[in-house]
């Protein structure tokens, strides 16, 4: 998979298929909300597990019902390259299995 970072059209055209998902600087991002804390937790665990899998890792904010991700390539200088997308849609695939909103 290419790791050249994709122009911001390109990111955009490609966030048309991952609603939710949304531009933040040089980064994409989206948070997810949950019915409590564990499942929250659970979810963290569960994308961890994925980034591991992918070596490729997202900031990832843990709130009380909340996980927020954050991510670009870093070794694309900090922008956001297909490895993004790809964690993005492996992480909406999993998301309602745990309850995400
Ligand atoms: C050595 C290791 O393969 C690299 O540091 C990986 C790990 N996870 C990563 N995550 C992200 N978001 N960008 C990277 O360039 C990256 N590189």
């Amino acid at each position: 998979m290419a790791v050249e970072p994709l122009s911001q059209k390109d990111v955009e055209e490609r966030l048309q298929e991952l609603p939710g998902w949304s531009t933040d600087g040089d980064r994409i991002t989206r948070t997810y909300s949950f019915d409590g804390h564990l499942a929250a937790v659970a979810m963290v665990v569960h994308v961890a597990r994925i980034q591991e899998e992918l070596n490729h890792h997202s900031d990832l904010t843990l709130g009380y019902n909340t996980v927020r991700l954050a991510v670009n390539t870093h070794s694309a200088g900090g922008k956001v390259t297909d490895l993004d997308l790809e964690l993005a849609r492996r992480v909406e695939a999993v998301a309602p299995a745990h309850g995400a909103g």
